[in-house]
């Protein structure tokens, strides 16, 4: 299979460089929009502020997209860099998400009954 980097060809003007870009950003943002409607149903699932944020998962997250990367002939430190941001912002609208849901009625999560 071709590797994702190989894709790329060579440019001679900047208006090739944005035409290619351009072309990505119309299959990731759609994409990312998508994610961001996996938020909206994490932040229902887990019902609880506490939970949004769940390090474990971020750094198995990281450790996967590194390898990814390397496989598509990518720099897995940059795409690490990106992964971290992105679930910085992905967090926070989690956060937005969980109190939208509250306030249009989901009630809180019921405290384990001891
Ligand atoms: C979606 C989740 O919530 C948060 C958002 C994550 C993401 O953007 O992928 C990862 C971990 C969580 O901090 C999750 O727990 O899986």
């Amino acid at each position: 299979m071709t590797l994702a980097i190989d894709k790329v060809p060579h440019c001679t003007s900047m208006t090739e460089v944005r035409a290619g870009v351009n072309a990505l950003d119309d299959v990731l943002v759609p994409l990312l929009v998508q994610r961001s409607g996996y938020m909206t149903q994490a932040a229902r699932v887990k019902n609880d502020e506490g939970l949004v944020r769940d390090e474990e998962r971020i750094e198995t997250i990281v450790q996967r997209v590194r390898t990814l990367a390397q496989a598509q002939g990518g720099n897995p430190d940059l795409i690490e860099r990106i992964y971290r941001a992105m679930m910085e912002c992905y967090i926070a609208y989690e956060h937005d998400e969980l109190a939208r849901l509250r306030a249009a009625g989901l009630p809180p999560k019921q405290e384990e009954s001891v």
